[in-house]
């Protein structure tokens, strides 16, 4: 699709066309589906202090949360380089821009939304800045389909600091050829997707199709979700000569909905061994991540081998490296607590969150998570409470937490039998 790369060319003046709307005729048949679902009637909504209205757009107030994070990581940016210019591709009633806006003190924003009829929500919400902030516009809003607009501005040479991807299922995937061309390098996109099937293993052919990995149920589902959607997002990115790495990654039950935080840079993953294989013995329950080189030797320490189909399943490829960068989350932690949305007051939520995502980035860990009902059930004990069994683990030198994915699991480096050890020894057996 993209032959030249401009981001290697010289850079030259253009005259943005932001405000060129195609007839709907235009869009194609597959993004037709732009009706709006009304999961919340027209009504006036706070969110950390901003005012907006949802109209009769698609809106969630569970995914108050990702947006905070999202207005948090932009902030960041903002600060570090100094500028910051948006892109909210799929902007619903704008709140995202808004806050990216406000919050975040973005530059410009190009708040983009494919179905027409969110326009004077849009406009009326992100009317407020100016009204308050009594400067220049600093946002232009447009109803193209998104790769259009990713596409538009990759051909005029307007990259962007940070993007950000707010589709429905699977469907980011398809957008982010178009956005890594469309992105500054360092630059950051933020991605969703709700495709729950997917992780669940339930549908491996579609996995395949949107994110190139063959998805088969495993018991930490739902940071496959995560791990696919980086994976994709690594597999399309090479195509261009960059590659991603995740700065942070987000599950919420609420959808489900997946979002990471990804970071652009030139060249080839550094890491090889953070994007291949990962396989569930489900005779043992022990995971284990593998590259492409093994795929085919495959076999568990309890000597199940990939003969056994049934017990010894295989995922991949897909991104089997760190879930978050510790660093970063430490620097969201700060700024939420600069802004006063953790610590005194403010709620425990974003703060928990932010703490477990901070423990979940312990290099030691490895990736998936176990249930402690998976252990009760082998160790035929009740289930351990996640207190007791991490306090025992790390008694025993090893790497333990919490996972904000899954509420009754842990992460750790000792092996399932070890676990189911400890299990039985804290119940007496
Ligand atoms: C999940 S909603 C966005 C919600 C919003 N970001 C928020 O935080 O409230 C997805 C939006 O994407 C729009 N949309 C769907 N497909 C699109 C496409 N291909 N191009 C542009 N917009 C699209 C829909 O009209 C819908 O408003």
């Amino acid at each position: 699709m993209f032959v030249l790369n401009p981001k290697t060319l010289s850079a030259s003046t253009f005259i943005p066309k932001y405000f060129i709307v195609p007839p709907r005729s235009s869009i194609p048949p597959q993004f037709s589906n732009f009706k709006s679902r009304t999961y919340c009637k027209s009504n006036q909504i706070t969110e950390r202090g901003v005012l907006f209205d949802t109209g009769d757009t698609f809106f969630r107030h569970e995914s108050a949360t990702g947006r905070d994070l999202g207005v948090l990581s932009a902030a960041l940016y903002k600060q570090t380089k100094g500028q910051l210019r948006v892109l909210d591709a799929m902007c619903g009633c704008g709140v995202r821009s808004l806050r990216y806006l406000i919050q975040s003190k973005a530059d410009f924003v190009l708040a983009n939304d494919a179905n027409e009829s969110h326009r004077r929500v849009i406009l009326d919400n992100l009317g407020q800045v100016e009204r308050f902030e009594g400067e220049q516009r600093r946002w232009v809003v447009t109803h193209n389909e998104a790769t259009r607009v990713l596409t538009d501005c990759y051909l005029q040479r307007d990259y962007f600091d940070y993007i950000d991807l707010d589709s429905f299922g699977s469907d980011s995937s398809f957008f982010l050829r178009a956005t890594f061309s469309s992105l500054k390098l360092d630059g950051l996109v933020y991605v969703t997707s709700t495709d729950g099937f997917s992780s669940g293993g339930h549908r491996p052919f579609h996995s395949l199709e949107a994110f190139g990995a063959y998805v088969r149920p495993m018991p930490y589902a739902n940071e496959l979700g995560l791990r696919i959607l980086i994976g994709g997002a690594v597999r399309e990115a090479s195509v261009l000569g960059y590659h991603v790495t995740p700065l942070f990654s987000y599950y919420s039950c609420h959808g489900p909905v997946f979002r990471v935080l990804l970071q652009l840079k030139k060249g080839k993953l550094p890491e090889k061994r953070d994007y291949g294989f990962i396989c569930y013995c489900n005779r043992c329950g022990n995971s284990q991540a593998f590259s492409w080189g093994k795929l085919g030797r495959i076999s568990c320490p309890c000597n199940n081998t990939i003969k056994d189909a049934a017990s010894l399943v295989v995922s991949g490829p897909l991104w089997t490296g760190p879930l978050h960068s510790g660093n970063y989350i430490m620097e969201m932690l700060n700024l939420a607590e600069q802004w006063g949305w953790v610590g005194e007051g403010a709620g425990t939520g974003l703060e928990k969150l932010l703490k477990q995502m901070f423990e979940e980035s312990d290099p030691r860990l490895p990736f998936g998570y176990i249930k402690l009902d998976e252990v009760a059930s082998r160790a035929k004990t009740n289930t351990p409470s996640i207190s007791t069994i991490t306090s025992a683990l790390h008694k025993e030198g090893y790497a333990a937490s919490r996972s904000h994915i899954a509420p009754n699991a842990i992460k750790t480096d000792c092996p399932m039998a070890g676990c189911i050890r400890i299990a039985q020894e804290l119940h007496g057996c």
